[in-house]
């Protein structure tokens, strides 16, 4: 039981104060900074609906102020649908790893971004200019316009011209998913004006880029993937300034997409080895996009410059032969755990986008998006290998296009990834 000792663990900026740490040492130090003077080594779990209290004008004040204006106290939270202590902690943590005032955790990456939406919506700025790809439900979620916004889909260079008075939202995602194409989100941000940049920040993880740094005034995570890191936590997390973190606490509350106190503390342990991971991961994904980049079964490899868990690549033959051949890697949807995953965007991770949309982003049928996890590279490579089948004696030497895929395999060449620097 998490002991409501006035420390406030459910304040998410509780320990922003302290003087700035190392990514590494945050990781493990982060949302935990009270426990030894609670006597606990191990962050407790508080798995409370509600909380007891004999005083109802202090509660309806509390409610008052977080119904109103998002705003948390030292106290406990009266009910588990306005916060928990567990779930703080990871808030916590998070935002310290960003490098934000504060976060606010959901139940899944989708709720993270239909509360951001709603935000914006609820102070009338529903349009949202975005640029693909992104992923496939995110798109999804911004064309069929399910929460009432309007989107405008440009390229980068054409976001100054695509904001309107009533842009609520710039959003975008780098690396990118599926195709790993990477946006220089400073320039992104330049170009947003005073609009909020939203930046899906998913696939590289605070351990290889924080947005925030960059300009973008919330950053998105499905934590479900690095963050959790073992394939066992959905949530989602936004990292923002306190500002935008209060609109965000009272769409949570109003709404209810919260993040469960068992998640909470997956998603705080696995927070303490993403470093060690990210890097162990980009290290086996930078040899594999070396070796497929090598391979004549291979069209095309997409590698981010800066490196991360994440290849993506263009097969000459069957993409779904591929998915049926493997045996060590993992044949699923989803990303970021610590054993391997493969998957056919068209087939899932992209399907709700239309078709013609999904191919001009560049999320072509032959192309297969992989999490390495981290497995020995050999055996990793091994498995590929037998499922990408017989190498035909005709086929053309494969080539990386795409300026980000070329240097990207320049740098995997050299044995250089952004998480070994
Ligand atoms: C339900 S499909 C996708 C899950 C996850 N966001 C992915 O890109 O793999």
């Amino acid at each position: 039981m998490e002991a409501n000792t006035g420390t406030a663990p459910h304040t998410p900026s509780a320990d922003s104060a302290s003087p700035s740490r190392a990514l590494a040492t945050e990781a493990v130090h982060a949302g935990r900074d009270d426990l030894a003077e609670m006597g606990l080594h191990a962050p407790p779990i508080d798995l409370s609906t509600t909380y007891p209290s004999r005083d109802s004008r202090g509660e309806a004040a509390r409610i008052d102020a977080f119904a109103a204006e998002g705003l948390v106290d030292d106290g406990p939270p009266i009910y588990a649908r306005l916060g928990n202590p567990t779930v703080a902690r990871f808030e916590t943590a998070l935002a310290r790893l960003e490098g934000t005032e504060s976060a606010v955790a959901f139940a899944s990456g989708m709720a993270a971004l239909t509360a951001v939406l709603l935000v914006r919506g609820s102070a009338r700025l529903r349009h949202v200019v975005a640029v693909r790809p992104l992923y496939g439900c995110s798109d999804h979620l911004l064309s069929a316009g399910l929460v009432g916004t309007e989107v405008t889909w440009v390229d980068p260079e054409g976001i100054a011209d695509a904001i309107r008075p009533d842009t609520g939202l710039v959003m975008v995602e780098s690396p990118a998913n599926p195709t790993l194409a990477e946006l220089d989100l400073a320039e992104v941000a330049r170009a947003c004006g005073t609009v909020p940049l939203l930046a899906d920040n998913t696939f590289a993880t605070p351990v290889l880029q924080r947005p925030a740094e960059s300009g973008a005034r919330l950053v998105l995570h499905s934590a479900t993937k690095f963050l959790g890191g073992h394939g066992d936590v959905l949530g989602g997390v936004v990292a923002c300034d306190e500002e935008l973190a209060r609109g965000l606490r009272q769409v949570r509350f109003a709404t209810g997409g919260v993040l469960h106190p068992l998640a909470g503390y997956l998603l705080l342990r696995g927070l303490s080895t993403l470093p060690v991971r990210v890097r162990a991961a980009s290290a086996n994904a930078a040899e594999l996009a070396r070796r497929l980049a090598a391979d004549p079964r291979v069209e095309r490899v997409h590698y981010p410059r800066m490196g991360g868990a994440m290849v993506a690549f263009e097969v000459r033959g069957d993409p779904h032969g591929v998915i049926a051949g493997v045996r060590l890697i993992t044949p699923a949807v989803s990303l970021g755990s610590v054993d391997s995953l493969i998957q056919h965007p068209a087939s899932i991770s992209h399907r709700v986008v239309d078709v013609e949309d999904r191919r001009a982003a560049g999320v072509s049928d032959r192309l297969l998006r992989m999490s390495c996890g981290l497995e020995d590279v050999d055996d990793l490579w091994r498995d590929l290998d037998r499922a990408l089948g017989p190498v035909p004696v005709t086929i053309r030497a494969p080539t990386a296009t795409g300026t980000a895929a070329a240097e990207g395999l320049r740098g995997a060449a050299r044995g250089r990834t952004a998480a070994a620097n």
